[in-house]
């Protein structure tokens, strides 16, 4: 079977995209990912992204996104941008676009530049799963001792949609196999049942963060705009980074500005661009594909 197919990126975080929206998700959907995500071997993405029919009367269309292992997220900050790129190309010419989610509800996104968008992120909360910890008044559990890899760190746990674990290093934050591994050991600590994104986070200005990520169904990315967002949030909540400013998010693959609001909600703005578009074989799968 042969599937057409968007390539796009937002600051280097890059997602195959499927205009479903006369068809409706495939059944296939989680398959699909694992197979065309596989870098060398298929297209290869961070994972795919369904424009579906919208979910709510004014909604333009509505996004499924599944990580490279075909495990679904509730939010992608980077994704959603490119969602409104590519409806701003097909058929939906407008400053302002919404897209629905099946679970965190829907986000409204403004044209503020030639392929960039700022986003409406919603407000952040505790990360729903950190087992046994007590976040302060519901909200974000900070400060969370953990032990993971052979060391001891100190994490915040922030929910943008996705849940995130932060961890603030005064030296710049690790890369290559070293961020590998401790993403890896942090992000299946058992203290996170359903995983979670890791952002190594390292203050650089008042208001300027260097940040890696490994993200839970991904691995390392070259960006992850929730947990950007996170990053900013738990920065704010710990005094690094003043609230109601833009803070400027380095990563590998570009930079991110956040900006969390009095209310907790956040705006995430960023880059969103069209790569490549094709056609691809679907395959019947064959072997499964490691956890990452
Ligand atoms: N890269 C995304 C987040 C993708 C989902 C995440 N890996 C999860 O499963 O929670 C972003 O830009 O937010």
């Amino acid at each position: 079977m042969k599937l057409n197919f968007t390539k796009m990126q937002g600051a280097g975080n890059d997602y195959i995209y499927i205009d479903c929206r006369a068809a409706g998700l495939p059944p296939d959907a989680a398959a699909w990912a694992v197979q065309l995500s596989r870098r060398h071997f298929s297209v290869g993405a961070d994972g795919v992204i369904y424009l579906c029919p919208p979910l709510r009367a004014d909604g333009d269309a509505a996004m499924r996104m599944f990580n490279a292992d075909g495990s679904e997220g509730v939010m992608c900050g980077n994704g959603v941008r490119c969602a409104a790129e590519f409806l701003y190309t097909h058929g939906v010419r407008r400053d302002c676009i919404r897209i629905d989610t099946p679970s965190a509800g829907q986000r409204v996104l403004h044209r503020v530049g030639d392929g960039l968008w700022q986003v409406e992120m919603g407000r952040f909360t505790a990360a729903p799963d950190a087992v046994g910890a007590v976040g302060l008044g519901g909200g974000p559990l900070l400060d969370v001792p953990l032990c993971a890899g052979g060391r001891a760190w100190r994490v915040h746990c922030v929910a943008v949609g996705n849940p995130h674990c932060v961890l603030f290093t005064h030296e710049p934050p690790p890369a290559g196999a070293e961020l590998a591994a401790w993403g890896r050991a942090l992000g299946h600590h058992p203290a996170f049942p359903g995983g979670i994104n890791v952002e190594f986070a390292q203050p650089i200005s008042p208001t300027g963060l260097a940040v890696t990520v490994w993200e839970r169904g991904s691995g390392a990315t070259l960006a992850c705009g929730t947990g950007a967002c996170a990053v900013a949030a738990a920065a704010v909540l710990t005094g690094r980074c003043p609230r109601g400013a833009p803070i400027l998010v380095q990563l590998p693959g570009g930079t991110l500005e956040v900006c969390v609001q009095r209310d907790d909600t956040v705006l995430l703005t960023g880059d969103a661009a069209a790569t490549f578009s094709g056609t691809v074989l679907i395959q019947p799968c064959k072997a499964p594909r490691g956890v990452v």
